[in-house]
This record gives structure tokens, sequence and C-alpha cells, in this order.
């Protein structure tokens, strides 16, 4: 027997399919469309660290979404020394010091962190998560995305794709942005989670998910949240109950490529140990990460940290 085509074997293929028939424009839920059919509440939470310069055109893209009736909170979870909470307070935001949340966690360990502790002050049924950084933000983010889950429906989790432009000092390109995406989360993905292939982008922040869905998984802290998070979801609802939203452009601001490369680790990290969990790779990812430092290999430690479904520790059972 010959092995079956590569490109349409069958985890592929379904992949392909998915992508095809789960991919929305964010102009099929404009804000108008989601105000008069959602069924249900919605909160926009934006986790921020030092988005001061960010942070007001974000909030001034959102906020008359709420005024449309198309969102009913808009939660900025702040851990920044740059005057971002003050700019969020300024321009109509509810603010939270990401440390004041279930503070009996002790720091916060980065993004996914704050977006866990940030579900305990989100009210809505659905919760929106926007990333601060966005330099072209509008108000279709939160619409496109949080249409096809408000509304009467399948669908539990929507998560954003768009077309990346890099810039340099040499100018913009029209792609080339989402290196560690396109150079770390979509190989791995593609070789242990292939169902997951046509998901454009793993990594993106934006996202929004069903409640009752995000409270029964756990969060990964870091940058591994995102990735953990698309996987998670897809096991305990499958590929149907997931849409991905194209919101046409997003210009983030780059982080150089030593800040990428603990990125690129944590995400590393996040999908070996769900493949070792399914019992696709035999290892648990290493939690030492070998670091180029000046002239010598430095061992840096970056354990992944998971936090508990919300809902159990709601009920204290954690
Ligand atoms: O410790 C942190 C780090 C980041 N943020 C905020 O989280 C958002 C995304 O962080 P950022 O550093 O801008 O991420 P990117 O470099 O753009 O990384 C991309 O890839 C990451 C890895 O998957 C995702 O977590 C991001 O959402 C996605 O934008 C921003 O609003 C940050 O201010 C925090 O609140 N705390
Ligand atoms: O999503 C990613 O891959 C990282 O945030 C890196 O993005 P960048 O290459 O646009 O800086």
């Amino acid at each position: 027997m010959t092995d079956p085509d590569p490109v349409t074997r069958p985890p592929l293929d379904a992949a392909r399919a998915w992508a095809q028939r789960a991919t929305i424009g964010h102009e099929v839920w404009p804000a108008a469309r989601v105000a008069a059919e959602r069924e249900r509440t919605v909160s926009v939470v934006l986790p921020a660290r030092n988005e001061a310069a960010t942070i007001g055109a974000n909030l001034d893209a959102l906020l008359p979404l709420r005024d449309a009736g198309a969102i009913d909170q808009v939660v900025v979870v702040d851990d920044s020394d740059d005057g971002t909470a003050d700019i969020a307070r300024a321009h109509g935001a509810e603010v939270h010091a990401q440390a004041a949340l279930l503070s009996q966690y002790g720091p916060v360990l980065g993004k996914g962190d704050a977006m866990w502790r940030a579900l305990t002050v989100a009210t809505g049924d659905v919760v929106c998560f926007l990333d601060a950084d966005t330099e072209n933000p509008g108000p279709h983010f939160a619409a496109g995305l949080v249409g096809p889950v408000a509304a009467a429906g399948t669908v539990q989790l929507a998560k954003a794709c768009y077309r990346r432009p890099f810039r340099s000092a040499a100018g913009t390109e029209p792609t080339g942005g989402g290196r560690v995406t396109e150079l770390t989360a979509r190989p791995l993905l593609n070789a242990l989670f292939p169902a997951l292939a046509g998901v454009r982008q793993p990594l993106a922040g934006e996202i929004a998910v069903r409640r009752e869905l995000i409270e029964r998984l756990p969060l990964l802290c870091g940058y591994a949240v995102d990735v953990a998070l698309l996987i998670d979801a897809w096991r305990a609802v499958g590929l149907d109950a997931l849409v991905q939203v194209d919101l046409d452009v997003r210009q983030n601001r780059h982080h150089p490529l030593e800040q990428l490369a603990p990125m690129a680790f944590e995400v590393t990290g996040a999908i070996l140990r769900r493949a070792q969990e399914d019992g696709r790779v035999a290892e648990p990812p290493p939690d030492v990460m070998l670091a180029q430092g000046d002239g010598a290999l430095e061992a840096v430690a970056r354990p992944l940290v998971e936090r508990p479904p919300l809902a159990l520790a709601r009920h204290g059972v954690l």
C-alpha cells in the first residue's frame, strides 16, 4: 500500500477544510449587528505592561462599542510604571492592578497570569482579550471577534488572524511580522497538532471566548498562554467550536531577537508539554534555557507555570 498523499492526509486535510469554512471576515460582524444579535454579556480585557504610547488610542477605538451596546465592559489589567493606568482611566476604562487580583498566588508571572487573574473582574459571559500595543486599533478588533461567540450558535472561541507588516529603520514591509509565529509556533503545531495547522495566527493575543469554556481550562503564565489556550480549547470542544476572524492588518511593536528567543522558548515548551500529555513526544520540555550571554552560554531557569482552571480556584479546590 502506498503512503497517503502528505498534502491530503487526514489531519492536514481537516485543518484545511476547517480554515476554509471557519475563517470569517471582521466585516461579517459590524458593531451594530453585534449589538442587535448578541445573546450574551461581553467584557473586553486588555492586559498592559508599559503601553502608555498606545493604550489611549486602543481604548478610544473600543469604548464607543460600549455606548453602541455591542459590549458591556472594558477592563485594563495593568502592570506598568509609565503611566498606562492613569491614561487608561482618563480614557474611560475600568483599571485594575494585575498584582491586586488573586494576590494569594504571589507575583504576577507575565501575560498569561494577568489574563487568568483578569477573569475575576471581567463580568461578561464572553471575554474578549486584546493586546494593548496595537498601533492600528479599530472597533472591528473587538466587534469582529465577539460577534460569532456572543450570538446564538455553537462557536465558543474566536481567534484573530491578520496580515502582519514588519517595520524597521529601512521602512515598513507589508509582511514579515510574527517571527515567532512563523518560525516556531506554526511549524511545531503542524508537526505535533496538525489539526490546528490551519490556524493562521496561533499566537494572536486577540480572542473572544465563552466564560464557561475558559474557566474550565488551565492558563499558562507568560507568553505560553495563547498557544496553550488554543490547544486546550481544541481538546475541550473540538475544531467545530472554533473560528478565526480576519481582522485585516495588525501592526505590533517589534521586540528585539534577544526578547523573542525566550518567548519562542516558552511557546515551544507549551506545545511540547501538551504533546507529551497526549503521548506525541516522550520527554517533558526543558525548564532551563541556554541563552547566548556575553560570549558565553548562560543557563536561565524558565519553568512553565500553569494556573488552575478558574472554576476550580473559585471553589477553593486549588
Ligand atoms: O508581562 C507582561 C507582558 C505583556 N503584557 C501585555 O500583553 C500584551 C501582549 O504582549 P506583547 O509583549 O506586546 O506581545 P507580542 O510581542 O506582541 O507577542 C505576541 O505573541 C505572544 C506569544 O504568544 C502573545 O502572548 C501576544 O499576545 C502576541 O501579541 C500587551 O498588551 C502587553 O502590554 C502584560 O500585561 N504583561
Ligand atoms: O507573534 C510573534 O511571532 C511575535 O510577537 C513576534 O512578532 P514580530 O516578528 O512582529 O516582532
